[in-house]
């Protein structure tokens, strides 16, 4: 059930949040926007004073506030608990599902208290197109991409948060009703709510990362007129920029991140900025399939292998612990070893060059310049990212699955064609950046010395085997 943006106006007044000079309306290609009502400008910064739209504390939602609301809600109350007070992020998302739920069944749904956040909620668009929601035809348009793993990834957890919370509500007759006899809720709605969430919250320099109500609908410039803070009342303000000048009827707009790349624009907000001037992105790495050490290596990095690339002031920069931990083993100083402590706990400990480096190890690309050969070390590091980033780079270019306008929505083609046309480029110039480092390493004097050792003890091996043959044959 959906509110027109008409009746917003009611609603912001029911629940004293203040529009000054700013209104809300429908863009030509945003979905809603703040536009002005007059010229404005502030040369003297006084807006503090005089915000463009300030909302009370009691409407701002993050954890705190549903842990509040849980107090004064006993069925919430008992949700919350069976759920188990999961993270920040978890516990919002649990109190717009009960919301979403209470929209979606007004006749039957009498549990629980309803709050300003159930009506709102009827203002927000149905659909958000966050790459977690594409659906099974538009998702091939991220291969190869950045976002095709971690697409992946949070889907599943998506997925994972889902059956748990249906799990332990499952056990309260009457969310077990509510939200899954009477077929109120899905799975969809949880990736809806999550890309609501995802694109709508922000960071309050004093209530952290809340969802505010009529802020969250201000749309994003990489050149913004406005800013949001908190007064000293705790209220969520919007202030014009000092020294910027909006125009009557022109849209204000707020930064989403003025060093977000490409890939976490439209992961986070379903869009790229085509103004935006950072480029970036990260990449999943896998230890080598023949390397018998891979899997302590996992275990011993405990998170997610990566390399990150960048361009910044037009050259190519890349970062990868993992690359020089993937490319190490037990010849060059590498050592994995099961400690126990005095409780009897083991501990997988990493040893490089015999000192102990296990709460180090996400720093081990600055660890292993002490490598005995560093220049064959970083070869050999540069060969594998170069692979890794060719391998991407080949996907990136090779055809698409075919899709027209009636399976693939032209949103999130025109958004992941971009994305594959940024990060092609970008990964054009590292591969080619690598190219040029691997011609470099290949003249180091160390690495020419190395190199001829080892081709000559290979020869001495082969001689040796062709003496053995021959003494086979005597
Ligand atoms: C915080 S909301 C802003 C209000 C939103 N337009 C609405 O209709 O409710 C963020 C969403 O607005 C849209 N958006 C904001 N800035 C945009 C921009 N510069 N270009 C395209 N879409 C934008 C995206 O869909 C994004 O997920």
């Amino acid at each position: 059930m959906a509110l027109p943006i008409q009746d917003l106006p009611a609603w912001a007044c029911l629940n004293d949040v203040s529009f000054n000079n700013v209104e809300v309306t429908t863009t030509e290609d945003r979905g809603y926007g703040v536009i002005s009502q007059k010229d404005l400008n502030d040369p003297e910064g006084t807006t503090d004073t005089h915000p463009l739209l300030a909302v009370p504390h009691d409407l701002v939602l993050n954890s705190l506030a549903v842990e509040e609301h849980a107090k004064e809600d006993r069925e919430f109350k008992q949700l919350l608990d069976a759920v188990g007070h999961h993270s920040p992020r978890v516990n919002v998302l649990l109190f717009l599902l009960v919301q979403s739920a209470r929209n979606s069944n007004t006749q039957h749904f009498n549990v629980g208290i309803s709050n300003p956040w159930t009506q709102y909620l009827q203002f927000l668009p149905e659909t958000v197109l966050l790459p977690t929601v594409w659906t099974e035809d538009e998702r091939p348009l991220l291969r190869g991409t950045s976002l095709e793993v971690a697409v992946g990834a949070k889907l599943r957890a998506l997925d994972n948060e889902f059956e748990m919370i249906r799990e332990a509500s499952s056990n309260i007759p009457c969310w077990n009703d509510l939200l899954w006899h009477s077929g109120a809720v899905s799975f969809n709605d949880w990736v809806h709510l999550d890309a609501l969430y995802r694109s709508r919250c922000l960071e309050l320099p004093k209530s952290g990362e809340s969802m505010v109500p009529c802020i969250d609908m201000i749309n994003h410039s990489s050149k913004a007129s406005a800013y949001y803070d908190q007064n000293p009342r705790d209220e969520a303000v919007l202030l014009l920029r000092p020294g910027v000048t909006v125009s009557k009827g022109q849209e204000v707009t707020i930064s989403y991140g003025d060093t977000k790349s490409a890939a976490e624009m439209l992961f986070s907000y379903g869009f790229i900025d085509p103004e935006s001037t950072s480029e970036s992105l990260v990449l999943p790495l896998a230890p080598f399939p023949d390397d018998p050490l891979a899997k302590a290596k996992l275990v011993a990095f405990g998170k997610a292998p990566r390399v990150h690339v960048a361009r910044e002031s037009g050259s190519i920069r890349w970062e990868s612990s993992f690359a020089y931990l993937q490319c190490v083993n037990e010849e060059d100083g590498l050592d994995f070893r099961i400690l126990q402590d005095n409780d009897g706990n083991q501990q997988l400990c990493v040893f490089w060059q015999d000192a102990d480096v296990t709460e180090q190890i996400s720093e081990f690309q600055k660890l292993a310049q002490t490598h005995p050969i560093p220049e064959i070390l970083r070869l050999r590091v540069v060969v594998s990212v170069q692979e890794n980033l060719e391998s991407h780079l080949e996907q990136l270019k090779s055809e698409l699955p075919p899709h027209d306008a009636s399976s693939v929505r032209q949103e999130c083609l025109r958004n992941g064609l971009l994305l594959r046309q940024i990060e092609t480029s970008l990964l054009e110039d590292a591969t080619q950046a690598l190219e040029q480092e691997k011609n470099s390493l290949l003249k180091a004097e160390n690495v020419v010395a190395y190199l001829g050792s080892m081709e000559t003890s290979n020869s001495d091996l082969v001689g040796e085997e062709v003496s053995n043959e021959a003494d086979d044959f005597s």
